[in-house]
């Protein structure tokens, strides 16, 4: 998968993509992320990109030009079409469902606001989709670049040793995760649940879906109503409930 970045801060996005899952996807060739800089497709004397907003009002817009002429670059230096996502409050909320759908896409393209945001006109030509990761604003969209690159970057076949992590991640049922424990046994914090220590494989798993359909049940009712639950999750789901109140 190839994921191109246009950004004012390229530096920061490549470094963003260079270390832990992403950066070893990255060297397993499992993963290109290229970054983009409109600076350098800036034609003035000054070099700008940016100007003030029509109407007044404080603060500076992220011109059509060199913008229009960074994705043209972009598009073009691969032959996989691009489907480009614009990072801004405005955009529709992020979920684990549509990570896993744009993991399957071949190629993506980021595009980073920074000041007031971008020209509705580039915006409107240019971009697919416009996302947010939360309601809250930043200064930029290269944080919420970074977050797509990981959770897109670590679904590609061959990021995880382990496939299994993926598929036992938060929300990757629908449910948040179970608790998880290492060394020691003992410890004047607590000991590791009885269950895990136990080898039985059976009983791991349905303690670990247990503590899954509790927490979220405690902590995000809003996502076990979405839910599905089969007869042996309402089951244990019936039984957390029960112990909790207690
Ligand atoms: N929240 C967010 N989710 O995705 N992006 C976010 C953001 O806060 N981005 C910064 C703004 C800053 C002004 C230009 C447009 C992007």
């Amino acid at each position: 998968m190839r994921i191109d970045v246009v950004s004012l801060f390229p530096d920061f996005v490549r470094q963003c993509a260079a270390v832990g899952v992403v950066g070893r996807a990255q060297q397993r060739e499992l993963l290109q992320v290229e970054a983009w800089n409109p600076r350098d497709y800036a034609i003035d004397r000054h070099r700008s990109v940016d100007s003030s907003s029509y109407g007044g009002g404080p603060g500076m817009v992220m011109m059509i030009e060199p913008l229009r002429t960074t994705l043209a670059a972009m598009r073009a230096a691969a032959p996989e079409a691009v489907h480009l996502i614009y990072l801004s409050p405005q955009g529709t909320r992020l979920t684990q469902g549509r990570v896993e759908a744009l993991a399957k896409l071949p190629r993506i393209g980021l595009l980073c606001g920074r000041y007031e945001g971008v020209d509705e006109r580039l915006l409107a030509h240019e971009v697919d989709e416009e996302l947010s990761i939360g309601d809250y604003v930043l200064s930029g969209g290269e944080l919420a670049a970074a977050v797509i690159i990981d959770a897109v970057g670590r679904l590609q076949d061959g990021a995880l040793n382990d496939a299994q992590s993926a598929e036992q991640d938060s929300f990757s049922d629908g449910l948040l995760d179970c608790p998880h424990y290492g060394k020691p046994v003992h410890h004047a914090l607590g000991d590791v649940p009885e269950v895990l220590l136990s080898g039985d494989h059976a009983a791991i798993a349905r303690w670990r879906l247990k503590q899954s359909l509790g927490r979220t049940w405690l902590r995000r009712p809003d996502l076990l109503s979405q839910c599905w639950l089969d007869a042996e999750s309402r089951a244990l789901l019936e039984e957390f409930r029960r112990e909790h109140v207690r």
